[in-house]
Formats: C-alpha cells, sequence, structure tokens
C-alpha cells in the first residue's frame, strides 16, 4: 500500500492568459482509490489530461514508477500502465461491445503482416487470448448479453462500464476515470461504487478519480484532493477532507 505509483509535483498548465493549473501535487499509491474534487473549471480534467499525456504541462514533474513522463506522449504513458476514460463517453459506436474490447488490445496482438496472411500458431494464440480476455471483461462488467451489439446502442450506465471494461482489458497499473458517474442514476452509482473497489480489490489497480458526486467519492477514496481555481485547497482522508473549513468555503461559495 505504500509504494508511490504516481507522484505529480508543482504541475502546471498554462493556456495563453490563463493558468488553468497552478502548482499542483499529487501522489497516488499502489492499491489507493483517490479522488480528485473540486468546482467546475477548477482544473481538474486539465491536471489528468497533463498525467496522461494529451497535454505536455507548462510546467512541474510527474513520475511514474520512477519514470519521469511529464514529457512523454500519450500513447507511451498508457504502454506504461496508465490508461483512463473521459468526461464524454468516447467508444467506437459502430462497432460492436466486443470488437470494442478486441481493438483496445491490438498492441498485444501478434499482429505482423505475415503472421496475420498464414494465420501463423501465435497469430491465433494471441488471438484467442483477446478473444478470453474480451469475455472475461465483459462478464466482469455485466454486458456479457450485449457482446455483438453495437456499443453506441447500449444505454448510458453500459456504455460507461464498458469504457471501464476496455481499459481494463489492457491491464493496466493505474485506471484514471473522469466522472464515472455522471449521468448514472442511483443504482448505477452503487455498482460502479462496487466495480470500482473490486477492480482495486481483485485485480491489482489503483484508480485516481474526478467525480462530482460526493457521495461515492467519501465512500470509495482512501485519500482526496481538493483543487480550486487550478490551485490544491486541501487533501486527506475523506474525514479530513469533509471538515476543512477551506473546502466548505469553496463548495458553499462564500467570500
Ligand atoms: N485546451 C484549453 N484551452 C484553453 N483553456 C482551457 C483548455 N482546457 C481547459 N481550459 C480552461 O482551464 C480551466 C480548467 O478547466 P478544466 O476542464 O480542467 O476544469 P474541471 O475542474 O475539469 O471542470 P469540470 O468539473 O467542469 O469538468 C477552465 O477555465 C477551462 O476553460
Amino acid at each position: 500500500m505504500n509504494q508511490c505509483l504516481l507522484e505529480a509535483s508543482d504541475l502546471s498548465m498554462r493556456f495563453g492568459g490563463l493558468l488553468a493549473v497552478d502548482q499542483m501535487a499529487l501522489k497516488v499509491r499502489k492499491g489507493e482509490i483517490v479522488s480528485m474534487i473540486g468546482p467546475n473549471g477548477a482544473g481538474k480534467t486539465t491536471v489528468f489530461n497533463c498525467l496522461t499525456g494529451f497535454y505536455q504541462p507548462t510546467g512541474g514533474k510527474i513520475v511514474f514508477k520512477g519514470q519521469a513522463v511529464e514529457k512523454l506522449p500519450g500513447f507511451k504513458i498508457a504502454r506504461l500502465g496508465v490508461v483512463r476514460t473521459f468526461q464524454n463517453v468516447r467508444l467506437f459506436k459502430a462497432m460492436t461491445v466486443l470488437e470494442n474490447l478486441l481493438v483496445a488490445q491490438h498492441r498485444h496482438l501478434n499482429t505482423g503482416l505475415l503472421a496475420g496472411l498464414f494465420k501463423t500458431p501465435a497469430f491465433q494464440k494471441s488471438e484467442a487470448q483477446a478473444m478470453d480476455k474480451a469475455a472475461y471483461w465483459l462478464d466482469m462488467v455485466g454486458l456479457t448479453e450485449f457482446a455483438n451489439r453495437e456499443a453506441g446502442n447500449l444505454a448510458y450506465g453500459q456504455q460507461r462500464r464498458l469504457e471501464i471494461a476496455r481499459c481494463m482489458v489492457t491491464d493496466p497499473q493505474l485506471l484514471m476515470l473522469d466522472e464515472p458517474a455522471a449521468g448514472l442514476n442511483p443504482n448505477e452509482t452503487r455498482e460502479l461504487d462496487d466495480l470500482i473497489s473490486d477492480l482495486r480489490k481483485n485485480h491489482g489497480v489503483s484508480v485516481l478519480l474526478i467525480e462530482h458526486d460526493m457521495k461515492l467519492v467519501m465512500e470509495i477514496s482512501d485519500r482526496i484532493y481538493v483543487i480550486n481555481q487550478g490551485r490544491p485547497l486541501a487533501s486527506g482522508t475523506p474525514e479530513e477532507v469533509r471538515n476543512h473549513p477551506e473546502v466548505i468555503k469553496a463548495y458553499l461559495g462564500e467570500s
């Protein structure tokens, strides 16, 4: 539980005249579920975009498993084991549910031209493994019966679960979820809570999430970072954060 997986320090991101993230610090240890909360526009998604290589931060350091990653492009950070979902569902909507999970594993497939053309035993084996893994995660997120349905035709909550499955087939070490409960009803949110807890407990994944649903955040998080106007405002256990005067002030909008 103590080994540090991800650490960001003095993280800053400037868009022209706007300092969207200012001296943010954040740490995720192995096996932790950590949340980032803050009012709309506070800079949470920008922090995610910096951590995952979608933006190159204008300042600061990001270390994943001992390696500096702040200058790496997104695909390289993903290869190291950091995967994410987005605030708005981003699936291949015209593909089936199963195809979405197979495409996500393309990097693990033995896809050399000759291997593919001649369907070599190694190619067939890796294809079968990808299929097995897809079937496993479909079952885990309760979507087996929808395997051949177009992803775009799933209910919204199911699409959200498929996104998580699509991350999990790549065997991530750090799963980053951007507002996973947005648009979910209370039942679906409870299922999401169970799913995230299970991913940590039984699949060794650490989780960093941005979330506005305070009930979920307070129940699921080991630690919480509060960010306001791009700056760190408070951090600590759910209990510490809940009672922090600055947090109460920022959320209640007092001056
Ligand atoms: N690519 C960009 N170019 C210019 N400004 C940006 C860009 N991305 C974000 N911003 C600005 O940075 C600030 C932080 O935005 P960000 O989306 O990170 O906030 P957030 O905390 O995730 O908000 P929400 O909870 O509403 O999703 C906002 O003022 C936003 O308009």
